[in-house]
């Protein structure tokens, strides 16, 4: 049977969607990073498999370009929200498994197409402060580093460099992001994304990242944070408990389903 897929985007960031609750999809590094090639594949800047759980509504495993299976997604963790909406699968509240763990999501509008759904994130328990950046983990790693302006930023040459550096080159590299303040609440955010290997329109891991380096650098008390990025606007919450310690993180913004097919027998 030839085997269906999707294509969703979240801000920009975009993802080849597979309902894999049968099983069986061919998940070799190969098969992945053919389905993302924008030239002879697919296309897409990562790819979700939605799977059975035994506790909760699906399983999300997510693929980077590249096509090594990696950490967490948040722009497709949105996607995938909309997506087993889209399959019938639980209400407008949907709580799932991902590789760093449960996350609880509502949809807060959608259609056939699109819609607006926000994101619960993990916790994140530390920032650590460098002289000239920040380093954490919003579910995936993220170096951060504050700019006067973004446009102006080489992302994609800078980008491969601080993502090869030491330390991060021992473990697996990094996610790397230029972020500009444009008031208090209000930041401006480029990623340069491991896997991809290349600047991609919005990170969702990366705009939660950027909104809480920016919360630390501030010492502001503001908990929601507006995040233009170069495909759309984010928007980041959370709590503080202590000086760095981030609780009830969420993300929301768009996300969109662009098309469905099916791949070519030998694909
Ligand atoms: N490339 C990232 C995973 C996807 C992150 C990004 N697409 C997001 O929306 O969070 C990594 O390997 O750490």
């Amino acid at each position: 049977m030839k085997q269906k897929f999707y294509k969703y985007h979240g801000a920009g960031n975009d993802f080849v969607l597979i309902d894999n609750r049968s099983g069986g999809f061919d998940v070799s590094r190969a098969h992945v990073a053919a389905l993302c090639c924008r030239r002879t594949g697919v296309g897409a800047d990562g790819l979700m498999l939605l799977e059975n759980d035994p506790r909760e509504l699906f399983r999300m495993r997510y693929f980077n370009a590249d096509g090594g299976e990696s950490t967490m997604c948040g722009n497709g963790g949105r996607c995938i929200v909309l997506f087993a909406h889209h399959l019938g699968i639980g209400g407008s509240r949907k709580r799932f498994s991902g590789i760093d763990g449960v996350h609880d999501a509502q949809i807060l509008s959608a259609d056939a197409t699109a819609g607006e759904i926000r994101l619960g994130m993990i916790d994140v328990p530390r920032v650590e402060k460098f002289p000239d950046h920040y380093f954490l983990d919003t579910g995936s790693p993220h170096h951060v580093e504050f700019v006067p302006d973004v446009r102006r930023e080489d992302v994609a040459r800078k980008g491969a460099m601080i993502r090869r550096s030491d330390p991060y080159a021992a473990a697996g590299g990094t996610n790397v992001n230029f972020v500009e303040i444009v008031s208090d609440g209000r930041i401006r955010v480029r990623t340069y994304e491991r896997g991809v290997e290349a600047e991609t329109l919005a990170c969702g891991t990366g705009a939660t990242a950027s909104a809480l380096a920016a919360a630390v650098r501030s010492g502001s008390d503001c908990r929601n944070y507006r995040v233009d990025v170069e495909g759309g606007v984010l928007f980041v919450s959370f709590e503080r408990t202590g000086d760095e310690r981030f609780t009830n993180v969420t993300l929301t913004g768009p996300a969109q389903k662009v098309f469905e097919g099916c791949l070519a027998e030998k694909f």
